[in-house]
């Protein structure tokens, strides 16, 4: 992580936990919103306005969080106007690399090789997690956002005048349901699976293990009168923000997070419905299960040697 901007890595995961042994997750450092006229959102500063070309997403295959980002950017047809760059799945000594892997590119705007100097680019004596994604202004030179659930939402609503897009993932008659179903997921699924794998006392493991399946087992009844989504037939974001871990559980949650009481492929519900989402045009194109393997298996603390297991396929096709 980063201290007063310089580079520390005496740092795991599993590090920051409670009292009991609870997994803690930090807060995004950097809460900024893009407007369509540039004045502030719920949090931040204001002069960040929806640009063609004027922004760039720094992302990761491997992470759900950057992965729900990006699925949103492509739905609402924004690969044109906001450009992507994914470092390396494999998290080094120094965090978020670039190249080196398939798919990861140089860092396009300064020739920077690690992430955490995009971050100390944009404030020389931050301190924090450097992590993805990473929402940039190329006009101010300074990260705009770190919080995926943030991004999700300008992406969703500032550019529509630039790109004409008309989906609309938070309808204003669904928002207060959206929120709570949101809450619930990512408390219990989302950050849940996290929860489980990074638990360092058995009461705190067993603990999210619970939230994790008590959750699927309330959206596979919820799916079972025959929805489409979890809302009914209109896509929403809380079905982005399942989707990503869904995509991922049986590859690596269920095996390296411990999250093994079922596969999901043994929930016929919700793998119709991961299954259905995967399918939706442009999906496929955010999900690298090469990535998202490489990635979870690589974690030190959780796996020391690196092996990575052939199983179980779940979702995954060869690539
Ligand atoms: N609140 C952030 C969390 C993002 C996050 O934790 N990303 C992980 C990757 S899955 C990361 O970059 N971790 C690196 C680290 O914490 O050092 C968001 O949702 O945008």
């Amino acid at each position: 992580m980063l201290i007063n901007g310089q580079w520390t890595q005496d740092w795991s995961p599993s590090d920051n936990k409670d009292s009991k042994g609870r997994y803690i997750r930090q807060l995004a450092g950097f809460r900024n919103w893009i407007t369509a006229t540039g004045i502030a959102g719920p949090t931040g500063e204001q002069g960040f306005v929806a640009e063609q070309g004027r922004y760039h997403l720094y992302a990761a295959y491997n992470c759900p969080w950057a992965s729900r980002a990006l699925t949103v950017l492509y739905l609402k047809g924004l690969e044109d106007c906001i450009s992507v760059t994914f470092v390396n799945p494999k998290i080094t000594d120094q965090g978020w690399k670039f190249e080196g892997f398939p798919l990861c590119e140089k860092e396009p705007l300064y020739g920077f090789d690690f992430l955490h100097q995009v971050y100390t680019k944009s404030d020389q004596q931050y301190s924090g997690r450097v992590t993805v994604p990473v929402l940039w202004d190329k006009k101010n030179q300074c990260i705009v956002s770190n919080e995926s659930a943030d991004i999700i939402r300008m992406f969703n609503s500032a550019f529509n005048e630039v790109t004409g897009s008309e989906l609309d993932l938070y309808p204003e008659d669904l928002r207060e349901e959206i929120d709570a179903l949101n809450k619930a997921v990512y408390q219990n699924l989302n950050n849940g699976v996290y929860k489980a794998g990074f638990a360092t006392t058995q009461s705190a493991y067993e603990e999210a293990y619970h939230a994790v399946f008590a959750q699927l087992d309330a959206l596979e009844s919820r799916l079972s009168d025959g929805r489409s989504f979890l809302f009914g037939e209109r896509l929403t974001e809380t079905d982005i923000c399942a989707f990503v871990t869904l995509i991922r559980f049986d590859e690596v949650y269920h095996g390296l997070f411990k999250c093994n009481r079922n596969l999901l492929a043994q929930m016929p519900y919700l793998s119709a419905y991961t299954r259905r989402i995967y399918a939706l045009p442009k999906i496929h194109q955010t999900v690298k299960f090469k990535h998202i393997k490489h990635h979870y298996y690589g974690i030190k603390a959780l796996n020391p040697n690196g092996v990575i297991p052939l199983g179980p396929e779940g979702f995954a096709k060869k690539e």
